[in-house]
């Protein structure tokens, strides 16, 4: 039934949640919001079949609560399956709240955030993504025991980024397996767009297995600093996607991979750490088989954050989470030689494994 407050032209405001393109089943959405810190969120519980919802909070200044809408919806159920195909005993959530990290992030908003995420009961468990540091999770930790990526000190795991920055690594070295035939980045030219806490990690990975490294950021001070630290080249061109590379590793937002930047690609191998790279997970991976380009899945290779925070919840230390990062590697591996065998796109490939796993694990849990 069509409400007549509302018009025609503004229909597809009738279906705000539900009717999204990017609602996928979620379980569960949760606005939240605190007039007197500023905190407008949103947290996005796509699957618990698996276990509870575990997933980053992205503090963002998005255009439009459409837009924090759509990223909650579709980081979420990237979770699901970043944490299905990892082997992990968790579901998919995340967290976004709308404003400048730089500007709107106070210790009261932070704890008002951790008051909404305690309300959940567990059901959803939070830690950092863009735009958050490990002492905000310490300050939710103030108020509720449902958040990862706290300090050491504080008996977390700390910083997830190196360790994701790990997995990434992994990742591509395994995709150069598959594509050159040798996991030896030496002398490979490698794009890293987005130098922040991961990116800078695999830098630093990338230098010392003696890569071509450029690096690009919209940030000059990081763009100064890690260039002096690791040597790595600064991108001053327009149009990164036209230039020659064996690599192209996105580790800032998601959908850059998309119907402008694929024809002009060059690169033989995408593999990196942001989320949701693909803006059309079918499409965009069609037409990249299609071109011959080897896509690592973004929620394949950027685990090792996760299996991070998973470790404080599961008490298994340092040596294990290393471990499970570096299967990182025979996993890729696999999905490329299953996405051979099945002719399928890496990315269906991954997410036929995630979800046969939940499913699975549904069968046993109504058995
Ligand atoms: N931190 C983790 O452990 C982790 C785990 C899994 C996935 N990820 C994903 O990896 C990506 C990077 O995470 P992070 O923690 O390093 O974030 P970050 O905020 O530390 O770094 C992001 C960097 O990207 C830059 N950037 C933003 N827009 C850009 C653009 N248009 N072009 C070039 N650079 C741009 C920023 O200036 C910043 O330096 C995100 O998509 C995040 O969701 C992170």
């Amino acid at each position: 039934m069509v409400s007549d407050v509302v018009n025609t032209s503004e229909l597809h405001k009738v279906d705000p949640v539900f009717g999204q393109l990017s609602f996928d089943n979620h379980e569960q959405v949760v606005f939240c919001n605190d007039k007197d810190t500023g905190l407008k969120a949103i947290i996005g519980i796509h699957n618990t079949v698996l276990g509870p919802a575990l997933g980053g909070t992205r503090m963002w200044q998005y255009k439009n609560e459409w837009e924090a809408l759509n990223d909650v919806l579709r980081l979420s159920r990237g979770m699901t399956f970043k944490s299905a195909i990892t082997g992990l005993n968790l579901g998919g959530g995340k967290a976004v709240i709308i404003g400048d990290a730089k500007t709107q992030k106070t210790p009261e908003l932070m704890r008002k955030f951790g008051e909404f995420v305690h309300s959940l009961s567990g059901r959803y468990i939070t830690a950092e993504d863009v735009g958050m540091e490990t002492s905000d999770m310490d300050i939710v930790r103030g108020v509720t025991p449902y958040v990862t990526g706290i300090s050491e000190s504080k008996g977390g795991a700390g910083n997830p980024s190196p360790i994701t920055a790990y997995g990434v690594f992994m990742g591509m070295k395994a995709a150069a397996k598959y594509k050159f035939g040798s996991d030896i980045l030496e002398d490979k030219t490698v794009y890293v767009q987005g130098i922040g806490h991961v990116g800078e990690a695999l830098v630093e990975h990338l230098t010392n297995e003696g890569a071509n490294v450029v690096i690009a950021d919209i940030n000059e001070e990081r763009l100064q600093l890690v260039s002096e630290k690791y040597g790595a080249e600064i991108y001053r061109g327009e149009d990164l996607y036209t230039e020659d590379m064996d690599i192209y590793a996105p580790c800032a937002l998601g959908a850059t991979i998309n119907d402008d930047s694929i024809y002009k690609l060059k690169a033989k191998i995408i593999a990196g750490a942001a989320n949701n790279q693909l803006k059309d997970e079918v499409k965009h991976g069609e037409m990249l088989r299609d071109r011959g380009i080897a896509y690592a899945p973004d929620f394949l290779i950027n685990a090792g954050g996760i299996i991070n925070v998973y470790a404080e919840l599961e008490g298994y230390g340092k040596a294990e989470i290393m471990r499970k990062t570096e299967n990182i590697y025979n996993t890729t591996l696999e999905i490329f030689k299953h996405s051979e065998t099945n002719n399928s796109t890496t990315h269906n490939s991954a997410l036929s494994i995630a979800l046969n796993r939940i499913e699975t694990r549904k069968k046993e849990a109504n058995k």
